[in-house]
């Protein structure tokens, strides 16, 4: 089995290294030439994840070179970046390689989920685009802490590939074919762990916590059933297990990034805060909205992160909205 790791921030060097780790021979394609050869020379990758040993990778700014016979294709960039990179790579893409999406977020403007960003600019039949989501926060992954995830694809043969291929000692990855409850799950828990962190900037404690998570999975669900996903996949390692780690978490740079916010930063001191990496869920906010509301779908959280980060709603009085919401059952 041979990988392409395309993009070399905090998961992609991660998740390289858990296919070197599990055998798999792994290119990575830097977007610095200097990041490729840091990666290639020196087993390290300064920038991102710095003191961190990484196992022998080979890896290169020329993702022709990089490309070149990968049975997956590995797509760690930002996801709304994810369209422009593609259409430079799209050329080299080897012709039957299974496109595995690490990204979790939803396209702003054109509100579609990564998978469908892939077949729109590729072509490519939805069987061969898998995802990839789970409580997988970069930092503890290259410390070899065991955590599990999922690997969602139509074809359940390459979702087994691409799960053989980084299965090592501590990471244990779970196949589905429910693609569209990973993504959901994937891009709104970034959205309540942004609301996390807002509450626990403005000195909230574990219950305001423990129930913004419990009402968040309650939304996203929503929105995933509307769109077509297994509530059970909610339930398991992209729902519930990466909302507990994003929104517990003080790695997660969606929870960092509201904590800032929640402390009475500005949304320039937040970003400052986040080192360049990028918090998928401030732009997520606004399409994961609008794409609720297309649907018909409620998501008072996002709503509230949304206002509070592009609309300038105070975060006293996105709490306040949140109360004043009318009493109801469970
Ligand atoms: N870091 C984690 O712990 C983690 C875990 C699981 C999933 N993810 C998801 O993986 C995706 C990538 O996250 P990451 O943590 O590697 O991000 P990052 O900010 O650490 O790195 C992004 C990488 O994409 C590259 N890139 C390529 N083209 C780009 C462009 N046009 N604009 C900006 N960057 C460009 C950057 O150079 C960089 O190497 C995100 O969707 C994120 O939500 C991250
Ligand atoms: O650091 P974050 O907030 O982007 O979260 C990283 C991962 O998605 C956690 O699973």
């Amino acid at each position: 089995m041979k990988a392409a790791v395309l993009g070399a921030g905090s998961w992609g060097t991660a998740f390289a290294k858990v296919l070197a780790d599990a055998g798999t021979d792994v290119t990575m394609w830097a977007r610095r030439p200097e990041v490729a050869a840091a990666i290639a020379d020196r087993r390290e990758n300064p920038d991102y994840l710095p003191g961190v040993t990484l196992p022998p990778i080979a890896a290169t700014h020329d993702h022709v070179a990089a490309l070149a016979g990968a049975d997956v294709v590995v797509l760690a960039v930002p996801s709304q970046t994810l369209r422009g990179n593609l259409a430079t790579w799209q050329a080299a893409l080897p012709e039957q390689a299974t496109l595995l999406s690490l990204a979790k977020g939803i396209e702003t403007g054109t509100l579609l989920r990564m998978s469908q960003v892939i077949t729109q600019v590729t072509g490519a039949d939805p069987a061969r685009i898998a995802v990839l989501s789970g409580p997988n926060l970069a930092k503890e992954i290259v410390a070899c802490q065991p955590s599990a995830t999922v690997i969602a694809c139509a074809d359940s043969a390459r979702a087994i590939d691409v799960q053989k291929a980084c299965v090592t000692g501590y990471f244990r990855p779970y196949t589905n074919s429910d693609v569209i409850g990973c993504e959901i799950g994937g891009a709104c828990k970034n959205v309540i762990a942004l609301a996390c962190g807002i509450a626990s900037g403005i000195g909230m404690g574990e219950n305001t916590i423990a129930s913004m998570i419990t009402r968040g999975l309650a939304e996203v669900t929503r929105l995933g059933v509307a769109l077509g996903a297994t509530p059970a996949t909610l339930a398991g390692l992209a729902g519930v297990g990466d909302l507990v780690a994003t929104c517990s978490s003080p790695l997660s740079r969606n929870r960092s990034f509201g904590r800032v916010l929640g402390e009475g930063g500005s949304m320039e001191r937040a970003q400052e805060a986040a080192h360049g990496q990028v918090a998928e869920g401030v732009k997520s906010c606004t399409s994961v909205l609008a794409l609720a509301d297309s649907y018909d779908v409620e998501m008072p959280i996002t709503e509230a992160v949304h206002r509070v980060c592009h609309q300038g709603l105070s975060v006293p009085d996105a709490i306040g909205i949140l109360l004043g919401r009318r009493i109801k059952p469970e």
